[in-house]
């Protein structure tokens, strides 16, 4: 290789070994070039920097230099560009003196009922201004080399610095209208060095009784990024990168919980480089974000102690949606497009069977911002998006950024919780379940008789409220940053949160584009409406809620609106065996003790004869302590123990088998109490093949969609992992188990000895 091409090569190596130092300083130098410009017409000139320089290696050019701009505050300059960059403050150092330090804890989480804004922000004035203040801690050069590859020129090196310039106190800024953030970039070493002292200082300042317990409170935020080696220190249990976690922890308590961006980790013999870009990028981004509302991540409201809210349903009338007038004019079925550009938004009557349906006029808004319901759902923490549609993050999303497990479907599908949205298109029912754990305010109807939102609107929106909510999470303790990362691109959406997704009358479209964007989807439907159900696309798995097994226990517990509540039922077991040919179709039980258990074994088969679903998933109910529940008579009893859960799978498998029906026990949560009933269809050379391959799955349906190549669920299927298999517990081993602190196990001695019995002797039939 010769001269222009050879230039060439070492042209793209030297870029990719280095283009993310370059994009940086490249946006950098544009910023500060249109700031420059910009300054020159604004009035307001920077006032000069309190940041003391890093004493480390100052040539009298170096320090020079320091003063000059280097690092640079980033302020919103308008709304598309978030962070622009001002000139850089001059240097001084505070005054010395007595050591007098204040700083104040971040108050409360919310401010009536809202994320903490600029406005709000006590610990100073509005953040117009961020300027980031890079540390690093080195022995053998390691992160000295990337914290200078990946960051402008003056950072400070903590060996070098006087602690108490910037750990005991914030040093003050450039300008009231400054804040900064600190950039913390630290190997471990679990012998003594420097990180020893740092650590210690940290310690000594939070609990030096003459300083406030968070001294950094007046940061705008801080994060940290440790290098450590996993060859050596393999896993977080054993030491790796335990002193950046420390270093965390600190900071944490110092500013009053404000972590801007999850701890990040990196190790030197494999990924550090690829970890400490995704934290850069990740940071980077966020910046715009604290400028914006000026608050940090502290959680979502509502978030953290939901049950798994994917079975929610919805009860009791909104008092503003009763008693309308519904003047109507009757059009045919055929003139409304499910799947067409209908350019008006038609409120519609979509769960009459039959032909015809109904036209309102005057549509009104299903929840409108003024109404108790949406005041209701919002507390809760659900962000309404448009005005019939909802989007509210799980505690399993959560659990999952947190390397703490994701639910059932992790075990049972792959699903990762992380990358799992929970939506609705309508937060409207048509059923009052007893154990929904909704508080009384959502509507209901057998008619969809509310304004209707185009699906653009309401799939931009509910992503956007998912995402801001997942942004709102990096500061959660123990959130890890490349899961964080990797939850800013959702994989999949459960279209179960509340309501019944199919009233929706564009839900087909909305699928269209959420498989559009790869995004599979899983839809729970209540088998209320068999002509929604009958018109519905393709889904990647298609989910009906089965309460019961017979009329009266239906009634008793679905509380349906509909008279003809148990035809329709029936019509929908019909079409979810039609579908079962090119669809991967799924029974939901949820087991209530004393409503749908006792004896209705032989009912459920029967529904699973007529029905003939792919996957059966069993779940003990889950206690909400609502209202309803209680004023349904639901209490602790109801809920069954795991063993019972596991011993009715057992007699209902043992009934299936008995009829000549090909299906088994493949898998198991223990933790969310839920079992999987599966069909022969899903096993393959005496293994369970109960995951997806969702890649497979899209491409096959976009196959479908170009030629019309039909597929089936066994196309699209993957091995169960054998962790997941009845009677293996179902929680993945990469993950660290987490038991709620102080939480009471339920005397097992109430475990009926039969349910133990019957479920050990199926678990030994099955191992042997
Ligand atoms: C004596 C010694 C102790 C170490 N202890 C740990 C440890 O406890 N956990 C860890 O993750 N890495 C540990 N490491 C690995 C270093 O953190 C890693 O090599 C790092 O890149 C060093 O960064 P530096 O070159 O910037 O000092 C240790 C390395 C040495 C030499
Ligand atoms: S499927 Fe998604 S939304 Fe439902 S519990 Fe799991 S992670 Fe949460």
């Amino acid at each position: 290789m010769t001269g222009a091409p050879a230039m060439t090569d070492s042209l793209l190596a030297v870029w990719h070994a280095y283009r993310l130092p370059i994009l940086v300083a490249v946006s950098i130098f544009f910023v500060t070039l249109r700031v420059y410009t910009q300054s020159q017409s604004r009035p307001k000139t920077a006032a000069s920097s309190s940041v003391p320089v890093s004493p480390r290696g100052q040539s009298p050019e170096k320090s020079q230099k320091l003063d000059a701009p280097a690092e640079k505050p980033i302020a919103p300059q308008n709304p598309t560009t978030k962070e622009i960059f001002k000139p850089a403050p001059k240097s001084v150092k505070p005054a010395s003196g007595p050591k007098r330090v204040q700083g104040k804890k971040k108050p409360a989480k919310t401010i009536g009922g809202r994320r903490p804004s600029n406005e709000d922000n006590d610990n100073g004035p509005p953040v117009s201004f961020i300027q980031p203040i890079v540390f690093f801690a080195s022995l053998t050069t390691t992160t000295e080399r990337y914290a200078n590859a990946f960051f402008p020129p003056q950072l400070h090196d903590i060996s070098y610095i006087d602690f108490d310039d910037f750990f005991t106190t914030v040093p003050p800024s450039s300008s009231p209208d400054t804040r900064y953030v600190y950039c913390i970039l630290i190997p471990t070493y679990n012998i003594d060095t420097v990180l020893s002292t740092f650590l210690g200082h940290l310690d000594e300042t939070h609990n030096d009784f003459r300083i406030d317990t968070a001294p950094l409170a007046n940061l705008a935020g801080y994060s940290v990024f440790g290098f450590g080696d996993k060859e050596e220190w393999p896993t977080e249990e054993q030491g790796f990168c335990s002193q950046a976690k420390e270093v965390d922890r600190w900071m944490a308590k110092l500013t009053g919980r404000k972590r801007v961006y999850p701890l990040g980790m990196g190790d030197v013999k494999s990924d550090a480089e690829n970890a400490l870009k995704d934290w850069t990028e990740g940071l980077l981004d966020i910046f715009g974000d604290i400028l914006e509302y000026g608050g940090l991540g502290e959680g979502v409201r509502g978030s953290g102690d939901a049950m798994e809210s994917d079975e929610e349903d919805v009860e009791d009338e909104d008092e503003s949606q009763s008693g309308k007038k519904k003047s109507s004019t009757m059009v045919d079925l055929e003139d409304i497009k499910m799947n067409g550009d209908s350019a008006a938004p038609l409120p519609v009557d979509f769960t009459t069977v039959g032909k015809a349906v109904t036209v309102t006029e005057t549509a009104k808004e299903m929840v409108p911002k003024t109404s108790p319901t949406y005041t209701a759902l919002t507390k809760q923490g659900y962000s309404i998006v448009g005005s019939h549609s909802g989007v509210k993050i799980c505690r399993w999303t959560k659990s999952a950024l947190r390397g703490r497990g994701s639910c059932y479907k992790y075990s049972f599908y792959g699903i990762k919780s992380h990358l799992c949205m929970e939506a609705t298109p309508s937060l409207s029912c048509s059923n009052k379940c007893i154990f929904c754990w909704r508080h009384g305010t959502n509507p209901v109807g057998t008619t969809w008789r509310w304004k209707v939102d185009e699906p653009e609107l309401i799939f931009n929106g509910v992503k956007e409220g998912h995402y801001k909510k997942i942004k709102m999470l990096r500061g959660v303790p123990g959130v890890r940053a490349e899961r964080f990362a990797e939850a800013m691109r959702i994989r999949h959406c459960a279209l179960s949160l509340v309501g019944e997704p199919i009233f929706y009358p564009h839900i087909n479209r909305f699928l269209e584009m959420l498989h559009n964007e790869r995004i599979s989807s899983f839809l729970v439907c209540n088998a209320q409406h068999p002509d929604q159900l009958e018109a519905l696309y393709r889904v990647t798995q298609l989910y009906v809620s089965i309460d019961a097994s017979n009329r009266e226990s239906l009634r008793k517990i679905d509380r349906p609106l509909h008279r003809d509540f148990w035809e329709r039922f029936q019509r929908c077991m019909d079409i979810l065996r039609e579908k079962r040919s090119y669809q991967r179709t799924v029974f939901r039980l949820t087991l209530v003790n004393g409503f749908n258990v006792d004896d209705e074994v032989q009912g459920y088969a029967n529904l699973v004869e007529k029905a003939l679903p792919g996957l059966v998933e069993i779940k003990g109910v889950t206690f909400c302590g609502t209202s309803t529940s209680a004023g349904a008579g639901l209490t602790m009893k109801n809920v069954p123990f795991y063993e019972e859960v596991a011993a009715f799978c057992v007699a209902l498998n043992a009934e299936l088998e008995r009829r000549g029906l090909h299906y088994g026990i493949a898998a198991e949560h223990a933790h969310s109490c839920c079992i999987l009933i599966a069909s022969d269809r899903f096993k393959v050379n005496g293994k369970w093949h109960t995951r997806i391959d969702y890649q497979r799955f899209f491409e096959l349906l976009e196959r479908e969609k170009a030629d019309g190549t039909p597929f089936i669920p066994e196309d699209y299927m993957m091995e169960t992992e054998e962790w997941a298999y009845f009677g293996k517990g179902g929680f993945n081993p990469d993950d660290e188990r987490w038991f709620r602190k102080n939480a009471k196990p339920r005397p097992t001695h109430l475990i009926p000895a039969e349910a133990q019995a019957q479920v050990d002797a199926h678990v030994q039939a099955q191992d042997s």
